[in-house]
C-alpha cells in the first residue's frame, strides 16, 4: 500500500471524484431536541469506475450515509458533492444521474416485470420509445427476458433483486448505490447477482455498496471504508486492509463444552494475538499448520481445527473487537 501523497485518501490527482464527503454528519431528531448522531463526521472520496464498499455492523451508519448520497435524506453537517454537484442544493439533478437499489425491494408485485421497468422510466420523463428500448436491454441484462410478462409476485427473491437493479439502471446512471444487495438471498442467487454487478463494473459504472458480508466486499470492492458508531475506522483495498491488520493465516480451534477457557490459557504465547469468540478461539499466525502442531505439543486438543486465509472479517474484529454477526 502506498499512501504517501498529500491528497486525501482515495484521491487520484487530476481525476475529479464521483463523490466527495467532508465532515459529513447525520443527526436524527435534532429538531425534537432528542438528537441521535448516526453519522458523526466522515471524509471519503469515490473514484470514477470503482466499486466502493461501506462496511459495518447494524447501526454503524451505512444506510444513513447512502441516503445522503442518494439525496433522499439531507446531511445535517459537513459537505457532500455527488458528480461535482452539491447534494444540499442539487438533489434533483443528482437523482437524475444516479441509480438507487434500496435495502428492501420496492418493485410493484402486482405489475409484470416489464411494466415495472416502463413505469419507472416514466418517472424520469424519458421518451416512450427510449424507455421500451432500455427495458428490453435491461431485461436481458437482468436475465429476466423470459419472465418479462409475469407478475412480480411470481418471482423468486433473487429475481426480484435483479429486477430492482435493472430498474435502477433505467436512466443510464453514472453511479449506482446498492444497500445490502444480497441480504436474504441464497448462495446461488447471490452469485448470479454478483456476476451482474461485475458486468456493471466492466461497463465503467461507479458502484457504492453497503454489506454485512465480508466475502461480498472482498469479491466486489476495489476499495472500502469500515464504519463503526457513525465513524470511519479505516479505509483501503480489501487485500491492503488484510495485509495491514492481520497475519497471513488464522487457525480456528473449537472445543468441547466448558473446555475453551483452559485451552485458551494453554495457547497463550503460541502466537502474538488470540481472539476468543463464544464458540471458538482464533490464533493469528503466518503458519497455521505449524501453529496447530505447536498447540498439539502443548496438549491442546480441539474438537475441530481449521486453518484459513485471513479475511476482512478478521480486519473488522481487529478494529471493532466484534464480529459482524454479534
Ligand atoms: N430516521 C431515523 N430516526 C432516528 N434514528 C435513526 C433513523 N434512521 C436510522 N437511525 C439510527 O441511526 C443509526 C444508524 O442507522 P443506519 O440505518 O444508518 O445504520 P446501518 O449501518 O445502515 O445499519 P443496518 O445494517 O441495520 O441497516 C441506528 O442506530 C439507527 O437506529
Amino acid at each position: 500500500m502506498t499512501e504517501t501523497t498529500r491528497q486525501p485518501q482515495g484521491t487520484v490527482p487530476g481525476q475529479a471524484p464521483m463523490i466527495r464527503a467532508k465532515g459529513l454528519q447525520k443527526r436524527y431528531g435534532a429538531a425534537r431536541g432528542e438528537g441521535f448522531t448516526a453519522v458523526a463526521g466522515i471524509d471519503f472520496e469515490v473514484r470514477p469506475g470503482e466499486a466502493f464498499g461501506i462496511l459495518g455492523a447494524n447501526g454503524a451508519g451505512k444506510s444513513s450515509t447512502m441516503r445522503m448520497i442518494a439525496c433522499t435524506s439531507p446531511a445535517t453537517g459537513g459537505s457532500l458533492d455527488v458528480l461535482g454537484l452539491d447534494a444540499r442544493t442539487e438533489g434533483a439533478r443528482i437523482r437524475a444521474r444516479i441509480g438507487v437499489v434500496p435495502q428492501d425491494d420496492t418493485v410493484d408485485v402486482e405489475l409484470t416485470v416489464r411494466e415495472n421497468l416502463l413505469i419507472y422510466g416514466r418517472y424520469f420523463g424519458l421518451p416512450k420509445a427510449e424507455i421500451r428500448r432500455r427495458a428490453t436491454e435491461l431485461l436481458d441484462f437482468a436475465r429476466l427476458t423470459d419472465k418479462a410478462d409475469e407478475r412480480v409476485e411470481a418471482l423468486s427473491g433473487g429475481m426480484r433483486r435483479r429486477l430492482t437493479i435493472a430498474r435502477a439502471l433505467i436512466n443510464e446512471p453514472e453511479i449506482v448505490l446498492l444497500d445490502e444487495p444480497t441480504t436474504g438471498l441464497d448462495p446461488q442467487a447471490r452469485h448470479l447477482l454478483w456476476e451482474r454487478l461485475f458486468q456493471l463494473k466492466d461497463d465503467g459504472i461507479t458502484l457504492i455498496l453497503t454489506t454485512h458480508y465480508m466475502d461480498e466486499a472482498e469479491q466486489l470492492c476495489d476499495r472500502l471504508v469500515v464504519m463503526d458508531g457513525g465513524l470511519i475506522v479505516t479505509e483501503g483495498s480489501p487485500g491492503g486492509l488484510i495485509e495491514r491488520y492481520c497475519t497471513r493465516e488464522v487457525l480456528e480451534l473449537r472445543f468441547g463444552p466448558g473446555e475453551r477457557e483452559a485451552m485458551t490459557d494453554k495457547a497463550r504465547g503460541l502466537v502474538e494475538r488470540i481472539e476468543e469468540l463464544p464458540d471458538r478461539i482464533l490464533l493469528y499466525t503466518d503458519e497455521g499448520e505449524a501453529t496447530l502442531a505447536a498447540a498439539h505439543a502443548r496438549g491442546i486438543v480441539p474438537l475441530t481445527a481449521l486453518t484459513r486465509r485471513a479475511s476482512l472479517e478478521d480486519v473488522f474484529l481487529t478494529l471493532t473487537g466484534r464480529t459482524l454477526v454479534d
